[in-house]
């Protein structure tokens, strides 16, 4: 049952045996439960035998106490150990799941997340695992509790009367079956309300995160109109489904009902024909008081179940990824980075990179160029292991990238992209992020290096001032100062920059240019370079076009050519000497 229990709810091992022990907890519990009928039964036939066959009573009221207390003392312990087994184990199967679903989403590459948008991976984290929680500690331990409760209850009735259990309990598999057959409906509105759902929330998000852009292009109405017709669309959807399963478990619960009945009509019958004794039919009656109330709780909760199966099924899609592995011990011969005939898309059917071959030589500076759209940033991601390529090989210092672990691959690599992500931190932590144990003498010698000083002395609280979700109390180029400071800490054997200066004015350029001619010193260097005058003082320049190297040698080399090099060097010396004016 673990095993079982462990692969349908995608449950860790310790989760699932958690789960086992929850769910006899709860039978357990719902046994005793009965316990008090039980002790009513053999009460009334001391109380009613007399009555009905004469003779005198001798009640022996102390057992009846003594047998009350005792039920009540059993259902506290049973009580406690199911509270302890269920929530507790409940709350910590939770915890363990998110933590390893987010230690997965580490691993995963960076494929992964173009096809799976944050905020459906937020629910997944957030309210998938809170589902399956809720799940754990209340749908499913107290649904199979009360069918296999029901076992022990149900061969006791038979034993005292077979028909009077026929006429009571013939209504709980076809419940049941009612709630069973409408499942494919149930689902089918579930996946569909969870689509629309992540629609919604991903449309909130888009517009919180692209606010600035939206006002700026005067959007504001239409995107609101479009999120509220996404809402809409959420809400008739959910509406349907709750409508389906209300149906569906309300139309099984009236069903109980009939059994009450069934259970009167009968005995009425039996007690007639004196095949029963009123004590029998009195027993009978209690019974069905007290068997369909956990049983109208387990349709709906037979019903949370198969949502939940949804949610479980949307988790293991997460699980079943391929994650990204590799050698943690490698050992590099250098660091020159050689890409061998390398072919990548991001999606099935289209070509990024197509048979590019080129090698970044340790010491050396080497520049990617050429026409938007090219496969630059392309290539130097796929240089740090973000994406697997399709074709070819990558290797560093002899060493194929795809054999090494992407996090102890990373350690080689100081990396400066456009795109700055800071974090709701001081500005101290944010560069401290480039290498984690440095002392804050060696934080200070980096950001001074990248030109962090002169703003960050305006700040309230100088390097211990906190910079904002994502740094957005920061420009541009204070972004990117810091940024380079933390490269400048990590001071690692491979460097890439992607534009790394292109939001610093021209004073602050050149003072960040000459720290990060420091950075280099010795160091592979792979720079993605728009502006052909960063890049004329490099060793080596690749021109990508089209996902193809189109030529590549030294700035010299490519000058004498009539290729895209040259020309976009004059084009740009063309564009210097342009004015408003014309
Ligand atoms: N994450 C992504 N998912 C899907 N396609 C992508 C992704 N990133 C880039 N592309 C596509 O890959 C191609 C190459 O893009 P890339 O950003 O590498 O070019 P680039 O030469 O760096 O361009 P630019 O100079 O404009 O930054 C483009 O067609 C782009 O649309």
């Amino acid at each position: 049952m673990t095993n079982y229990l462990k692969n349908k709810f995608a449950l860790s091992e310790q989760g699932a045996k958690d789960l086992h022990k929850a769910i006899w907890s709860c039978t357990a519990t719902d046994i005793s439960l009965m316990f008090p009928v039980g002790i009513l039964y053999l009460l009334l036939k001391e109380l009613c035998l007399p009555l009905f066959n004469g003779g005198s009573m001798e009640l022996n009221l102390w057992m009846y106490v003594g047998l009350s207390v005792l039920a009540l003392g059993i259902l506290f312990v049973l009580e406690y150990i199911q509270y302890n087994s269920t929530f507790l184990a409940s709350y910590s199967e939770s915890a363990n799941q998110r933590i390893s679903l987010a230690e997965l989403l580490r691993k995963l590459p960076l494929s992964f997340f173009g096809k799976r948008d944050l905020s459906d991976l937020t629910t997944t984290i957030m309210s998938d695992c809170a589902m399956v929680e809720t799940a754990f500690s209340h749908y499913i331990p107290e649904l199979i509790g009360a069918v296999l409760s029901l076992i022990p209850v149900g061969i006791g009735l038979f034993v005292i009367d077979w028909s009077m259990a026929l006429a009571l309990l013939w209504v709980i598999p076809v419940a049941f079956f009612i709630v069973f057959a409408t499942k494919k409906l149930q689902d089918g509105f579930g996946r569909r309300t969870k689509a629309k759902k992540l629609a919604y929330v991903d449309g909130i998000q888009e517009y919180i995160e692209n606010i600035k852009d939206i006002k700026a292009s005067n959007q504001n109405r239409s995107y609101l109109r479009n999120l509220e017709e996404k809402l809409a669309v959420f809400e008739k959807v959910s509406i349907k489904g709750e409508l389906i399963t209300g149906i569906s478990v309300t139309s099984a619960q009236m069903f109980l009902k009939i059994g009450i009945a069934t259970t009167v009509l009968a005995g009425s019958i039996f007690l007639a024909k004196g095949s029963i004794d009123f004590l029998t039919f009195l027993i009978f009656l209690i019974a069905a008081s007290r068997v369909y109330e956990p049983l109208a709780a387990s349709l709906q909760n037979l019903a949370a179940v198969f949502s939940t199966l949804l949610t479980v099924e949307r988790m293991r899609e997460i699980r079943n990824q391929p994650i990204q592995e590799g050698s943690e011990q490698t050992e590099y011969k250098g660091y020159d980075i050689v890409f061998e005939h390398v072919g990548f898309s991001y999606h099935r059917g289209e070509t990024v990179l197509e048979d590019v071959s080129f090698t970044a030589k340790q010491g050396e500076v080497t520049a990617l160029v050429g026409p938007s759209g090219g496969g630059k940033s392309t290539a130097v991601k796929l240089t740090a292991r973000f994406w697997d390529i399709q074709k070819g090989k990558i290797t560093l210092g002899g060493t194929d990238i795809s054999t090494v672990d992407p996090e102890t691959y990373l350690k080689n690599f100081s990396i400066v992209f456009q795109d700055v992500v800071l974090f709701n931190n001081t500005v101290m932590e944010n560069i401290r992020l480039g290498k984690l144990n440095a002392t804050d003498e060696e934080v200070l010698a980096a950001a001074k290096a990248a030109q962090c000083d002169e703003f960050v002395s305006k700040m309230p609280k100088g390097y211990q001032t906190m910079i904002g979700e994502n740094g957005s109390a920061l420009s541009g180029g204070e972004r990117q100062r810091i940024s380079i400071a933390r490269a400048l800490l990590k001071n690692a054997p491979v460097i890439l920059l992607d534009e790394a200066t292109a939001s610093l004015d021209v004073e602050n350029e050149s003072l960040v240019q000459s720290a990060i001619s420091e950075l280099i010193k010795n160091k592979t260097v792979l720079i993605i370079a728009h502006r052909m005058r960063t890049v004329a003082g490099a060793d080596k320049i690749v021109v990508l076009s089209e996902g193809h190297v189109a030529e590549q040698g030294t700035p010299k080399e490519l000058m004498k050519q009539e290729g895209i090099y040259r020309h976009m060097v004059e084009l740009q010396t063309e564009s210097q000497n342009w004015a408003l004016n014309g």
